[in-house]
């Protein structure tokens, strides 16, 4: 059947994994303390979007909870109110100017021509928008979110390295997995897309993490959105 449907991870498969370990998590950790120093802990009645966020946890001070994140980011743990947070603080940086991504030169000119395109990462979805609205197109930022019909993040439908994210996300979509390819530079995750019944394959870009060599077997690889012929 013919692929009529893309869905993308972001971090090190439509821009570089340094882009996140070097700019958005250092980013995040030097404006964390001011962002927690306006909120009173503990949190009794959440009001600002911060405290909203951090509501479900049992912080009783901003040291406490500068603490608790930043152990999660120098371990790059998904914990969905970590990347909630991350998404709150980065829209500073992306507002300012501060922060541009760098979405490789073929994932822009695939998003802007590919039809039905939805996006799938560990972050939030309102970090995703943040990305596509900053992106750094030639020396101007570029909004690319016009082009994406879907979000999809760990609260909407689950961990990524789950069979059953990527079954909701088809139920969600309306397609059948024949139709849909999820590209990732993540093994668990492109297999766990291939065990809910999608096509997809790994993406290598420099920096990525190595692969091993049965992985490369037994896997789809493209260095290139320009390799798809769809
Ligand atoms: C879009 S948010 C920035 C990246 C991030 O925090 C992250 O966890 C990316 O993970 P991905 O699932 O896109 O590899
Ligand atoms: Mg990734």
């Amino acid at each position: 059947m013919t692929i009529t449907t893309v869905i993308l991870d972001i971090e090190g498969t439509v821009c570089p994994i340094t882009f996140v370990k070097t700019t958005l998590f250092p980013y995040f950790l030097d404006k964390l303390p001011e962002t927690l120093s306006q909120v009173t802990f503990p949190i009794t009645s959440p009001t600002t979007s911060i405290e909203k966020i951090l509501a479900s946890s049992s912080f009783t001070s901003s040291q406490s909870a500068f603490a608790h994140f930043k152990q999660l980011v120098d371990n790059d743990v998904k914990d969905p109110v970590l990347k909630s947070l991350q998404g709150e603080v980065w829209q500073l940086g992306y507002s300012s100017g501060e922060i541009k991504a760098p979405v490789y030169r073929d994932s822009i000119e695939f998003i802007r021509r590919f039809p039905s395109l939805f996006i799938y990462s560990s972050g939030s979805i309102g970090a995703q928008k943040l990305l596509f609205g900053h992106v750094l197109d030639e020396d101007k930022s570029v909004d690319l979110n016009g082009f994406i019909n879907g979000y999809f993040d760990i609260p909407a439908v689950g961990y990524k390295f789950e069979s059953s994210s990527y079954t909701k996300i088809l139920n969600e979509i309306g397609k059948a997995g024949e139709e849909v390819l999820f590209l990732s530079d993540n093994i668990a995750e492109v297999d766990a897309a291939i065990k809910a019944g999608m096509n997809s394959y790994v993406v290598v870009r420099e920096g990525n993490a190595p692969l091993s060599e049965s992985d490369i077997a037994s896997h789809t690889i493209i260095h290139s959105l320009d390799e798809l012929k769809i």
